[in-house]
């Protein structure tokens, strides 16, 4: 079996599309801001390719740059001004931050009605206990890819790989509420191969490179791959061993190419929901 490849590129330009046609009903522009601390290189990247994205659906959106020695009391006043602002819909904070800043103050810091990463704590547990919020940008945009690639999702057994707060955790939970029989496994999860090849729907979000290997995978399985590792030789592979994988696979997503243009898709929809829902007029 060769996998039929889930394009995250063409998935993730349709949804931007879907994004800009809305907009441009909606009167106003949505605001988004981007917030840099430091100078890690693939922060810039990332960054900047978020405020392409969003400018390109008619967004108002600009980047805060800080340097690297900015106080976690200085970036706090920062949120606080933006969460402030009328103008701005979504607050992002680009992570990693420099070691002098706890990354969890500062995330429960935004405003939840504004937190377009999903990350804040009140956002988690809206989507632990199955009521709406802004959910974070890369399991949504795995969910994205699993729709467009057909896989049936009640009922099948998903194993994801991985229990961090910004993709595992938040990634089970929506299988889960897609009706999926989800078991979360991790580096202390005995056999870890042969708990990966029960998944019919299997998501990758280790952290560690080409560490699925293609034995790991049942024949006819839906793979999606998370991990974006860069390797001593400038190669960017995942965090699964596509080839191999690809010969066992029905169908899988590529890194690149695969999850992460639709995280920052999904960063243009959480922020575009947060609008909506922040200047929807109120009443009875
Ligand atoms: N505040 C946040 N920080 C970080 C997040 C996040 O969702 N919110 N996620 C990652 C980085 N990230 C977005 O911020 C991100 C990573 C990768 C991609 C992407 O499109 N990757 C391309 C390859 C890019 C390359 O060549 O380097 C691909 O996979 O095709 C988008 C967004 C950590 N920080």
């Amino acid at each position: 079996m060769t996998a039929r490849i889930i394009d995250g590129k063409a998935v993730a330009a349709g949804l931007r599309q879907r994004i800009a046609a809305r907009v441009a009903g909606l009167g106003y522009r949505p605001g988004l801001r981007v917030v840099r601390v430091g100078d890690d290189p693939a922060s810039g990247v990332y960054v900047r390719n978020k405020d392409k994205a969003a400018k390109e659906v008619g967004f108002d959106s600009a980047t805060i740059a800080l340097p690297a020695e900015t106080t976690e009391a200085e970036l706090l006043a920062v949120v606080a001004q933006l969460n402030a602002d009328p103008a701005v819909d979504g607050i992002l904070v680009q992570l990693p931050l420099p070691p002098q800043i706890r990354a969890e103050v500062v995330i429960s810091a935004v405003a939840p009605e504004k937190d377009a990463d999903g990350f804040h704590p009140l956002n988690a547990g809206r989507l632990a206990s199955g009521q709406a919020g802004l959910v974070p940008c890369t399991p949504k945009g795995v969910m994205h890819l699993l729709a467009a690639s057909g896989a049936v999702l009640p009922g099948a057994r998903a194993v994801v790989l991985g229990r961090s707060n910004i993709v595992g955790r938040p990634m089970a939970q929506l299988l889960l509420a897609a009706d999926c029989t989800v078991t979360i496994v991790h580096s202390r999860t005995r056999d870890l191969p042969a708990e990966c090849r029960r998944a019919e729907i299997l998501v990758a979000a280790v952290g560690r490179a080409e560490m699925v290997r293609g034995d790991w995978i049942a024949e006819g399985a839906t793979v999606i791959d998370v991990g974006i590792n860069r390797l001593a030789d400038g190669r960017l592979v995942g965090d699964v061993a596509y080839a191999e994988a690809a010969a066992r696979a029905e169908a899988i997503s590529p890194v690149p190419g695969g999850v992460g243009p639709m995280t920052i898709a999904c960063l243009l929809e959480n922020t575009l929901d947060a609008a909506i829902a922040r200047r929807a007029p109120r009443g009875g």
